[in-house]
């Protein structure tokens, strides 16, 4: 019996968003469909295994070799300095990261800056590139309220819609770098099972490269 492939997959959005995809490039997805709190489902008719994780385990577990396709954010591959090979751009999960505050927030401001964000190495680096020396708190979510609440005089986060960003009185000062959902895959396991990866990765580049419906 051939070896079943790992494919930790985000659970949430990223995974809404993917199993259209996965369902299209004829993978039978059933099992994570009504799936209740479940996190591991062998597909019934491929030699693949979906685990369902966070998308920053999905990046640990890929690093330590524990899976061997991942299907997470690049926000996160980058966060977390993941050296897997990228193969595929989904193009789904599409948003950007920008730096966000209150109105009477200034960019310019000689003093050393507070900044709320869930990324604190892309922040560092950001403001590291011009040579700014900023505080970085880590916050876990609802990094809008950062600001709001006084606790940081700006953010830096992702938007898609910007509806959280409005709803929330906060503007964009600054666009940092666009992210979408990646396949990636741990080095070691392309060596091992080349064949059973570019069969997964194919089947769903196809799917990509056709015009989607709405
Ligand atoms: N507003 C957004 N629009 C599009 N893609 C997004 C957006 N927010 C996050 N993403 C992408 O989806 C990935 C997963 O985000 P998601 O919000 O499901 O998980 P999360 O941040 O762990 O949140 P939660 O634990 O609140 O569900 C992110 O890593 C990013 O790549
Ligand atoms: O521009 P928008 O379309 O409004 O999307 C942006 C929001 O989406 C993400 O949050 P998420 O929904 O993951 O919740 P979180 O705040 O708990 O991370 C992000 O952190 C923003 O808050």
């Amino acid at each position: 019996m051939t070896d079943r492939i790992k494919i930790a997959l985000t659970k949430g959005r990223v995974e809404k968003q993917t199993l259209p995809l996965l369902e299209q490039a004829g993978f039978n997805m059933a099992p994570v469909r009504d799936n209740k709190r479940k996190l591991i489902f062998d597909l019934p008719d491929d030699p693949y295994t979906v685990i369902l994780a966070k998308g920053p385990d999905v990046s640990t577990y890929l690093s330590q070799g524990a899976v061997d396709i991942g299907i997470v954010g690049s926000d996160i591959l980058t966060e977390q300095q993941n050296q897997a090979y990228e193969l595929l751009d989904l193009g789904i999960g599409k948003c950007q990261f920008v730096l966000a505050s209150t109105k009477d927030f200034d960019p310019k401001a000689s003093r050393r800056k507070v900044i709320g964000t869930k990324y604190p190495l892309i922040t560092q680096r950001y403001f590291a590139e011009k040579g700014e020396d900023v505080e970085v708190v880590k916050i876990e979510g609802s990094v809008e309220l950062a600001p709001l609440i006084g606790m940081a005089d700006a953010i830096v986060d992702i938007t898609e819609t910007g509806t959280t960003l409005r709803e929330n009185h906060l503007q964009i000062y600054d666009r940092l770098q666009e992210v979408s959902t990646r396949v990636v895959v741990n080095p070691m396991s392309l060596k091992q099972h080349r064949q059973e990866i570019f069969d997964f990765v194919d089947r769903l580049n196809e799917v990509i490269k056709k015009p989607q419906a709405n």
